[in-house]
């Protein structure tokens, strides 16, 4: 059977271009893409490319203060003009855009600018009527954010709203504890806005590390973020030119905005999918074996829309890997263990690699090194902000299990930390290594006794006693 192209892939973000340009690039297949938006994806357009920029925009006021301490007696953040920023930002992302499109047109993939649904196992009809015959089909289409579903919720906006606002919200409220949530109640606080969270657990960003967990939770309050912990909305209603919102505790609270940072679900609704024998999980995602193979040999799914860990890099890999299994002659499965990741908070952001504590304990024995301690470079200039740095060890085979930090660019820090324990390295490994003095990043290679020694049997036989 002959087909129009060898590859099909419907998503031009992360996973898409990237498994796209390598297919056609570098392995010489004939590949089209669809994309329905603009080039690049969540990331680029909006995710952790404007985030970030976000990020560094309000860190102004910490830094003023931080400087006021150092003998700049004067400084001051001054005024923030979001215009300026949102058209240097529109201009940065337009750039990123086009270089997408650029190396995807240079590496010969057919770039189809409109929607893309599935009709058949090896078929594509894109949104002006045509149809396209691929050999594979690529699924990476990604995730939306996903509302709560209670009264009013239209009346809220969504992470992508927040690239496009018009002026920032006075006053705003955030719903949400996960990474999108406290970030970007950091940047709105950051930027002047009075910043209201909710939140319905006890300590935000579950599933990191509890004592990183908790120390992130009263840095947001310490920030000047309002934080209501075991607290979530029930409904929202026009409040004249505001928005009223009920909570679960009878309290009501008007706002300017409400951004629903609820989680994301795969965005697989009317792709045609019901055409295929490729089979979802209850939240919409698409399941794929170490190959993002789907249950049809010829359709294939990597990046957010499969739900394995939703994130740029790791979207990027499955790509990649897919690329050059399938064309590349080189079988390449993405290992899904030890994926370092990084909350950019400010002042200080929570970083980790491999197991939480809870995690490590739950496993077996383990030793804690950990430490805590005001950063040299805050404390001079009078500030009490602590930061932590934790390891977590295997006492039997000394092996590294997991690594957390907290504290200003612990993103950074955490990346090269991922290297050695991705690489199986031990805590005398960890000890071998000379300190670079002085750095905050130095604990990680001083830490001689563990702070806590966490022993099953122990606790079994307590439990027994
Ligand atoms: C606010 C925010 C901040 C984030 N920050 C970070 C971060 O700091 N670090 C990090 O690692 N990750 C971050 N992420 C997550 C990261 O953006 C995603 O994991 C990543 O973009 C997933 O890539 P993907 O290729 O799976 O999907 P996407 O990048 O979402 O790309 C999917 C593309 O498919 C297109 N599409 C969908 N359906 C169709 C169709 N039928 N036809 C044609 N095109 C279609 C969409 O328009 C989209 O462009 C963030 C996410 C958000 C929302
Ligand atoms: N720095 C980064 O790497 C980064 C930044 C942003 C997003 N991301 C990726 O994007 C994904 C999505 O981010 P996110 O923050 O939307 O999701 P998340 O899963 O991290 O957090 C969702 C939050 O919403 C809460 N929630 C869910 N349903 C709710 C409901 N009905 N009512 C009230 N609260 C509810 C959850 O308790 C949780 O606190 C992340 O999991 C991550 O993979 C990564």
């Amino acid at each position: 059977m002959s087909f129009d192209l060898d590859l099909f892939v419907i998503g031009g973000g992360s996973g898409g271009v990237r498994a796209a340009r390598i297919a056609a690039g570098e392995h010489g297949a004939r590949v089209a893409l669809a994309e329905e938006s603009r080039m690049g994806g969540t990331c680029v357009i909006r995710g952790c490319v404007p985030k970030k920029l976000m990020v560094f925009a309000s860190q102004a006021g910490l830094m003023a203060d931080e400087m006021r301490g150092y003998g700049w007696c004067d400084a001051q953040a001054g005024r923030f003009d979001w215009t300026v920023f949102r058209q240097k930002l529109d201009a940065e992302l337009t750039r990123l855009e086009m270089i997408y499109t650029a190396n995807l047109e240079k590496a010969g993939v057919e770039i189809f600018h409109q929607r893309a649904t599935i009709v058949d196992h090896h078929t594509v009809a894109l949104a002006d009527g045509t149809t396209r015959t691929a050999k594979h089909i690529l699924i990476a289409v990604g995730g939306r954010p996903a509302l709560p579903g209670i009264p009013g919720q239209e009346l809220g906006l969504i992470s992508d709203d927040l690239f496009l606002m018009e002026s920032l919200p006075r006053r705003v409220l955030l719903v949400g504890g996960g990474f999108i949530a406290c970030e970007f109640a950091t940047i709105l606080a950051g930027l002047g806005c009075e910043t209201v969270q909710v939140y319905r657990g006890d300590a935000v960003l579950r599933g990191f590390d509890r004592q990183a967990r908790d120390m992130a939770t009263l840095q947001l309050s310490a920030i000047g973020v309002d934080l209501r912990l075991n607290v979530n909305p029930t409904g929202l209603e026009r409040s004249g030119d505001r928005i009223g919102v009920t909570f679960n505790d009878d309290s009501r609270d008007d706002f300017d905005a409400v951004i629903w940072a609820t989680g994301r679900d795969p965005h697989t609704g009317g792709l045609g999918l019901e055409n295929t024998g490729v089979h979802l999980r209850p939240n919409g995602a698409i399941v794929v074996d170490e190959w993002s193979q789907t249950a049809v040999p010829s359709i294939f799914a990597v990046g957010d829309v499969t739900d394995r860990v939703n994130l740029t890099p790791v979207a990027i890999r499955e790509g990649h890997a897919f690329a050059d299994t399938m064309f590349g002659g080189r079988a390449r499965s993405v290992t899904h263990h030890n994926i370092a990741s990084a909350v950019y908070l400010r002042p200080h952001e929570v970083a980790s690699v491999g197991l939480t504590e809870e995690q490590a304990c739950a496993r077996g024995d383990v030793d804690v090194y950990a430490t805590v301690f005001r950063p040299m470079r805050s404390m001079f200039a009078g500030s009490d902000a602590r930061m932590m740095m934790k390891l977590l060890v295997d006492p039997d085979t000394d092996l590294v299990l997991g690594c957390h930090i907290f504290g200003p660019d612990a993103g950074e820090m955490i990346q090269l930390a991922a290297i050695p324990i991705t690489l199986g390295a031990t805590k005398a490994d960890f000890d071998a290594t000379m300190a670079v003095h002085p750095t905050a990043a130095e604990e990680l290679v001083t830490m001689r006794q563990p702070a806590r020694r966490h022993r099953l049997a122990v606790s079994a036989q307590a439990a027994t006693a």
